[in-house]
């Protein structure tokens, strides 16, 4: 059976932004500007104290000047634009200041960004996303994905998923929920597999999400739930509710929007203004379950 939608994270009326949480997101590459931005936006406006976006410096002025209330901490890049292997260093001194990290936005392929992501899936301690071309990096080398020693979080669409397991989408398609759960019970992560009725589970537990429509079937609405995941770990939520929070969350967003701009005209980009109100509605129902 379908678990129950989990309670929203608190907010002490006596909070800041230290309380909300410190969030990391790493990714972004040159022409992939856009997804990194959208993660940020999304992870502040679900409640973050303080983003950070770790990107490659020469795309730095783009993402900043998209919004002025995320921090950028620039990397070096490769020749292609991409987070160099030297980066590294600096992704090493910033985790351990950060509640929650997610990767992989926009962040492109290539050998040494397997090693980062491998690096990272290996040894940060605190609760992390895996999304994007970090999956793609991680389905490289699947040997590691039981070998993780914090909370990690995948959020693969049906198509990164086939890569990580090795198999077709319409295999997929058609199991989608035995798949999960095996995938998320064998290696002890919580698998967030995307699509209409996204599929939240840690191998025990499942929740078969119910917002959502078509129209989130455009580019950067994926970069979207991971910074509104990655938020909700940095206000403390347990990984496996964050997952299923964000995933309505994301979902409800996605509602809202194609009510005010249609299925066909909405962007990713609407979600960023439509999470208040998923929120609104969302602390209603909350605060009644609560008297209930
Ligand atoms: N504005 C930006 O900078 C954007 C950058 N993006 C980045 O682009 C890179 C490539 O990611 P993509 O996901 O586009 O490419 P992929 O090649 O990983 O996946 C796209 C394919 O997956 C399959 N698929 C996806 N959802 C499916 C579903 N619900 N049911 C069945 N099949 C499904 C389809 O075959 C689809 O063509 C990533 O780094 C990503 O973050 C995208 O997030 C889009 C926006
Ligand atoms: N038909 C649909 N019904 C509900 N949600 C959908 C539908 N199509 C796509 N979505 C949602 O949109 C998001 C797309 O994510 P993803 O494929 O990673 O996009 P991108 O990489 O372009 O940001 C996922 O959260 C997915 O569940
Ligand atoms: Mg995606």
């Amino acid at each position: 059976m379908s678990q129950p939608l989990p309670s929203l994270p608190t907010r002490p009326s006596d909070g800041h932004k230290g309380t909300f949480g410190r969030v990391l997101i790493i990714g972004g590459s040159t022409g992939m500007s856009g997804a990194i931005s959208l993660s940020g936006v999304s992870a502040l406006r679900s409640g973050a104290g303080l983003v950070s976006l770790a990107l490659p410096e020469p795309i730095l002025p783009i993402v900043a000047s998209y919004e002025p209330s995320y921090l950028c901490i620039p990397v070096p890049p490769d020749l292609n634009g991409r987070v160099s292997l030297e980066a590294q260093v600096v992704l090493d001194e910033s985790i351990p200041k950060m509640d929650a990290a997610a990767i992989g936005p926009g962040l492109g392929r290539s050998e040494n960004l397997n090693r980062i992501v491998a690096h990272l899936y290996q040894n940060a301690k605190l609760p992390m996303v895996f999304d994007a071309d970090a999956l793609n990096a991680l389905a490289d080398q699947k040997e590691i994905l039981s070998q993780h020693t914090g909370p990690r979080i995948l959020t693969p669409h049906p198509g990164e998923f086939a890569r990580l397991i090795g198999s077709e989408i319409s295999h997929i398609q058609k199991h989608r929920e035995s798949l999960a759960v095996e995938f998320a019970a064998r290696h002890e992560v919580i698998l967030v597999l995307k699509g209409a009725g996204t599929i939240v589970t840690d191998g025990k537990r499942t929740r078969v999400n119910e917002t959502g429509n078509a129209g989130m079937g455009t580019g950067g609405t994926g970069d979207i739930l991971t910074g509104i995941i990655a938020s909700l770990l940095g206000q403390k939520m347990l990984p496996l509710e964050a997952a299923q929070l964000g995933a309505y969350l994301h979902g409800l967003a996605g509602d809202l929007a194609a009510e005010e701009f249609t299925q066909r005209g909405m962007i990713a980009s609407d979600l960023l203004k439509t999470i208040p109100d998923a929120w609104r509605i969302m602390q209603a129902e909350d605060t009644a379950n609560l008297t209930r």
